[in-house]
């Protein structure tokens, strides 16, 4: 069962093991865990809906609370407390396109707003309901979550959107096919919503972003349903799934998506290797991607965060071993852990790994086999878990990421860290800061930066320092050529950002945009676009 308040299944638990806790106690001091609201509390602070019951949705309490919110830190802080703030009205679990256009007419009747709703797992507030006079209805396409046809000549496969990444996976497999879009939400994220945020998952660099596998599908719109038919390529003008691709809800509802599929690989391994120091490990990696090694993921972690996930990692004992044994091979403090994979066939995939070898070698990298690799597969859809008992510790853990070219890499990483590591300065408070490189492209890369600290006395004075830290981070982003999100989306925290990146005339672009698929401004308001 899903927890209600937090991450993922009620019944996984990843421990925050003995060292972990001692390594965040000597960096941020004695944690302070908050009181948690228990469900019943939260529930009682559901208010009544201003919607009559209806065929179309539910006005159920429970619903509306388990659809209040996504997954963003004040998401987290909220949910613990038990007091969200504003509530949808309503939920709707469509079933077929059918359902759609039926809310969407609904809304002439009702003067109602419509938030579709995949996952919910936006990190950004994207599917927090407005402090709106209008009611909210939030759309759940949960029950539109089936295979619907699968060309295997042309390897297209069309989905409802509210498949999930196990349930899209799962009903490829069967067939001898994968998508390959695994973003580290994958568990409990899906197609429609991946399409609506541009999501990214851990091996872009095989399969691409969700950019690349979108092949068209239909987005329900007021103005009509927008049908971008499939072709593998096409000069004929501006390319429609733009329109649909990061619309974040705002244009319309996607009903049906099409995605460019795979065969499932004969052959997939993940290797651990340590560079010496940061410089090294920069260049290593970014000529790496230029040299186009056809590998499957890379995640290089900055000194800091090798660090820490050697101390969250458990087992001193064999950590010590190894931390010996890197540094008589010339990679001690400082030494930077870089993840790799390959996938494919046998062949391919023994060259490919022959070509990294040598390419890191040249920059003093230790390789380390298949061990940590290994515990990166096992564990890459785990981490998000132990926010729960980082949490029950007495810290928080949030994290925000950007994309810039290769030459900005390094200095907008180190201005991002200071930015937060001097946030909550004035409360004489400390912040654990470290990054990775995830998403690696010619031109570029993502960074990817987790912060850690501790709660303040209450929930508003948290909820205040979560925003002195984030507002530090975002603009010195879009002050220094960062694009506010490369793969989380804009939703509501990220929106104030916005035309700082874009600029006016983009904005009044996109506003247009909105007006021609929603004159009356009903979805999402206030998601990308602020109101
Ligand atoms: C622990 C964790 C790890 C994460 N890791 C990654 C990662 O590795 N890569 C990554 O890209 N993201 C990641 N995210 C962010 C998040 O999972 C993505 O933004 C994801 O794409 C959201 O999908 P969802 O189905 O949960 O959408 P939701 O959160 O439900 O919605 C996101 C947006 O899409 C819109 N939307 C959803 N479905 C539809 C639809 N059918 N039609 C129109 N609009 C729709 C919503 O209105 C909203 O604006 C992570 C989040 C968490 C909590």
């Amino acid at each position: 069962m899903r927890r209600w308040n937090g991450w993922g299944d009620a019944t996984t638990v990843v421990e925050l093991p003995a060292q972990g806790a001692e390594f965040l106690h000597e960096r941020l001091g004695e944690g302070r865990a908050l009181p948690d609201a228990t469900l019943e509390a939260a529930l009682a602070r559901v208010p009544n809906s201003r919607l009559q019951a209806h065929t179309l949705y539910s006005v159920d309490a429970h619903d509306r609370l388990l659809h209040a919110r996504g997954q963003s830190l004040p998401d987290w802080l909220a949910l613990r407390e038990g007091a969200l703030g504003h509530y949808p009205d309503a939920v709707a679990f469509p079933e077929t396109a059918e359902h759609i256009r039926q809310l969407l007419a609904l809304t002439h009747e009702q003067d109602v707003c419509l938030i579709p709703y995949g996952g919910g797992t936006s990190v950004a507030g994207h599917i927090n309901p407005p402090d709106s006079a209008r009611p909210v209805v939030t759309v759940s396409l949960a029950r539109m979550n089936r295979l619907i046809d699968l060309d295997e000549q042309s390897l297209l496969a069309t989905f409802g959107p509210g498949a999930s990444g196990p349930q899209v996976e799962s009903q490829l497999r069967a067939k001898g096919y994968t998508l390959g879009h695994f973003p580290q939400s994958w568990e409990l994220s899906t197609l429609g919503g991946w399409v609506a945020s541009r999501s990214s998952g851990q091996q872009s660099l095989r399969y691409g972003r969700i950019e690349q596998m979108f092949a068209g599908g239909t987005l329900e719109t007021f103005a009509g349903p927008l049908e971008i038919p499939t072709f593998p390529a096409s000069a004929a003008g501006p390319d429609l799934r733009e329109v649909v691709l990061g619309c974040e809800g705002r244009f319309g509802i996607i009903s049906e998506v099409k995605v460019r599929v795979s065969a499932l690989p004969a052959d997939e391994r993940f290797y651990g290797v340590f560079l010496p120091d940061w410089p090294q490990a920069l260049r290593a990696i970014r000529q790496l991607a230029q040299a186009r090694v056809p590998l499957s993921m890379l995640r290089l972690s900055n000194a800091v965060e090798t660090e820490t996930q050697l101390a969250l990692a458990g087992h001193p004992q064999q950590i010590a071993w190894l931390e010996k044994y890197l540094k008589l091979r010339g990679a001690g403090a400082g030494k930077c852990l870089l993840t790799f994979g390959v996938t494919g066939n046998r062949r391919q995939n023994a060259l490919s790994l022959k070509q990294a070898r040598q390419h890191l070698k040249a920059f003093g990298g230790v390789f380390t086999g298949t061990l940590l690799g290994k515990k990166w597969a096992q564990n890459r859809f785990r981490f998000p878990y132990l926010r729960e008992n980082l949490w029950n510790a007495g810290y928080v853990v949030d994290t925000l990421e950007t994309a810039t070219d290769w030459s900005n890499v390094d200095h907008l990483l180190n201005l991002v860290e200071n930015s937060l590591r001097e946030a909550l300065a004035a409360e004489g408070e400390r912040v654990h800061v470290f990054t990775h490189l995830s998403h690696v492209y010619g031109e570029g890369s993502s960074i990817y930066t987790t912060y850690v600290f501790r709660p303040a006395a209450d929930y508003p004075a948290t909820l205040a320092r979560w925003k002195a830290l984030k507002h530090a981070a975002s603009q010195t982003i879009v002050d220094n050529h960062g694009t506010i999100s490369h793969q989380h989306g804009v939703g509501k925290d990220h929106a104030p950002y916005l035309l700082r990146e874009k600029g006016a005339l983009a904005m009044d672009t996109l506003q247009a945009l909105s007006k021609h698929f929603d004159p009356a401004g009903r979805l999402n308001p206030g998601t990308l676009l602020p109101e």
